[in-house]
């Protein structure tokens, strides 16, 4: 399960109201993308999922319990940049959550926890096409390979909702297009459901089950701070898609897609 029940929210930054009244039912493996003009409030109702805010009035239920106030390994998130750190590679960054879960001190796994957490963590590296960088620093890997590689480190705490705030609005057409189809695939293959803000409506169409607009239906100058942005649109994509099955009407549209293991970013392309 991962439904998010988000009631009478509102979110205000001292006189400034951001969010308005926000109620929404996310299913479980939904795949919602979030739209809306520049300073509407997605990246806030983002960070509001992930507990990083917290609502000033409402509440917002994880599978019928209250959202804990912090980030936890049950939401995973993904950003347009700096989602992985510099300083480990590629096998570090994504064993990190696993190392950080087993010892909040040290970070360290030993013996065979950490053989299994390595092998899961290879496994994932190889799903995402990243096989082969093992030893890299993000430094040296393209943009599409760093989103790749935040996306594998988001999910090997297998979360419940990944949350993704623009992830691949920084990557060229080609390389975008490449991983929608893998984004696609690890949708239809893990048990989550994903929340994500973009600005590319085509995106929104091509990944999500379901769009929804936020707009600020009063914007004059001395309406702003007054009232927040409310949901204006709501459009569940016809034909449906549902995580794990083929569209039966499109089914080259949807459906689980095999990797073809070869990717327009792997490094051999890379100048
Ligand atoms: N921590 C904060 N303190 C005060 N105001 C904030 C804070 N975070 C966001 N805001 C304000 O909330 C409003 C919404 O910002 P937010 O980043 O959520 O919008 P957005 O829709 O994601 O914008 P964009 O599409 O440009 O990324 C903005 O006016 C912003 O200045």
């Amino acid at each position: 399960m991962s439904a998010i029940k988000i009631d009478n929210v509102w979110k205000e930054y001292g006189d400034q109201i951001v969010l308005e009244n926000i109620s929404l039912d996310i299913e479980p493996r939904a795949f919602v993308a979030l739209v809306g003009p520049s300073g509407c409030g997605k990246t806030t109702f983002l960070r509001m999922l992930l507990g990083q805010e917290r609502p000033t009035r409402g509440s917002i239920l994880l599978d019928g319990e209250p959202l804990p106030h912090e980030p936890g390994p049950d939401r995973g998130v993904v950003f347009q940049r700096y989602s992985v750190f510099p300083h480990l590679t590629v096998l570090g960054n994504v064993l990190l959550g696993k190392e950080m879960q087993g010892s909040r001190l040290t970070a360290k796994l030993f013996g065979a926890a950490r053989r299994q957490a390595v092998d899961e963590a290879r496994t994932l590296i190889a799903e995402v096409g990243l096989a082969g960088s093992e030893d890299k620093y993000p430094a040296q890997l393209s943009g599409g390979m760093q989103q790749r590689l935040a996306l594998a480190q988001a999910l090997i705490m297998r979360p419940k909702v990944l949350l993704l705030d623009e992830p691949f609005g920084a990557l060229d057409p080609g390389i975008r297009a490449e991983i929608h189809v893998l984004m696609k695939r690890l949708w239809h293959e893990a048990p989550m459901t994903v929340v994500m803000v973009t600005h590319d409506m085509r995106e929104a169409f091509t990944l999500a089950t379901r769009v929804i607009a936020f707009e600020r239906p009063r914007d004059r100058p001395e309406e702003k701070e007054r009232y927040g942005a409310i949901i204006s649109k709501d459009i569940t994509i016809w034909p449906p898609r549902r995580a794990g099955e083929a569209s039966l009407i499109r089914p080259d549209r949807d459906g689980p897609v095999a990797s073809s293991g070869k990717h327009r970013d792997d490094p051999v392309n890379c100048p």
